[in-house]
């Protein structure tokens, strides 16, 4: 096809955007046993990625040597173009548990004040803090019960003031642990059109983990785990090609199978 396009040709490549987390060899050792086995991967800039697999596969160990709180991890982790765990790293990162950290005899509102205050000190930003904190309980859908005790909230209504939290400091790389756990349809949907935004809109770095594997359809990429292994590293799209599968549930058993079949083949060599 010819190129009509009359911008003069770019004489400098055009240098690619680092990856926003690269791992190579990773390992963590949890209780004397090997629960992330040599994992070598990479998550992009400014997408979301989610990370897959069944109950125990190692999803929160991952992420919790992602953000620096996990002993006992060997081989290179590097999160933003640092190592995991620099201290510099620590305001650039939104990290939100599957336990909400949330304090009930505060209101939502306090909540977010409180955390605020520890980000961004100091009476000369308080104007900013209270934007700040005003835009993170709308962005979760919590505006209506912003002066509601945390106490006397729902469990998908903490999880939400977590991630509301996260978002305060306008986190470059979220990890997100199960934030969809126990929301219903409707939040669960509006949920993830939120992460749509922040990467787009922000360009943020999102790394989401789920057992749902319904959920790994709205990813631009996929993590596919299991038992302390990466699976499957790849779009949704491509995954379900590449296994001839209609949805990205059969495509990870279909990997499943064949890995076992794989375990199987080189017990018998
Ligand atoms: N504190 C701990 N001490 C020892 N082993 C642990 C500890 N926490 C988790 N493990 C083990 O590490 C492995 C990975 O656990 P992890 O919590 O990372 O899995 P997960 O994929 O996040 O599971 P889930 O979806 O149920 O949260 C599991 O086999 C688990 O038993």
């Amino acid at each position: 096809m010819m190129n009509y396009s009359t911008d003069p040709p770019s004489t400098t490549p055009l240098s690619p955007t680092p990856p926003a987390i690269r791992a190579a060899g990773l390992t963590v050792v949890r209780g004397g046993r090997q629960v992330l086995r040599g994992l070598d991967f990479e998550v992009p800039h400014g997408q979301i990625t989610g990370l897959l697999g069944p109950s125990g596969c190692g999803k929160s160990t991952l992420m919790r040597a992602i953000v620096g709180t996990q002993a006992k991890v060997t081989g290179t982790l590097d999160v933003l173009g640092s190592p995991a765990g620099d201290a510099t790293l620590r305001s650039r990162i939104g990290y939100v548990t599957q336990a909400p950290s949330v304090y009930d005899d505060l209101t939502i509102r306090q909540n977010l004040d409180y955390f605020a205050a520890i980000l961004d000190p100091g009476r000369a930003s308080a104007e900013r803090r209270h934007e700040n904190v005003t835009r993170a309980i709308a962005d979760v859908d919590l505006t209506s019960r912003a002066d509601a005790l945390a106490g006397n909230l729902s469990g998908g209504q903490r999880s939400r003031v977590s991630l509301a939290v996260a978002l305060l400091g306008a986190p470059e790389l979220l990890v997100l642990d199960e934030p969809t756990v126990g929301l219903d349809p409707v939040l669960r949907r509006d949920l993830w059109n939120l992460f749509h935004t922040i990467a787009a809109e922000r360009g943020a770095t999102l790394l989401v983990s789920s057992h749902v594997m319904d959920e790994a359809e709205r990813c631009h990429r996929l993590l596919l785990m299991r038992e302390g292994e990466i699976l499957a590293d790849d779009t949704p799209d491509a995954l379900r090609l590449d296994t001839g599968s209609d949805t990205v549930e059969t495509a990870f058993l279909h990997l499943v199978d064949e890995a076992i079949a794989a375990g199987k083949q080189k017990e018998t060599v």
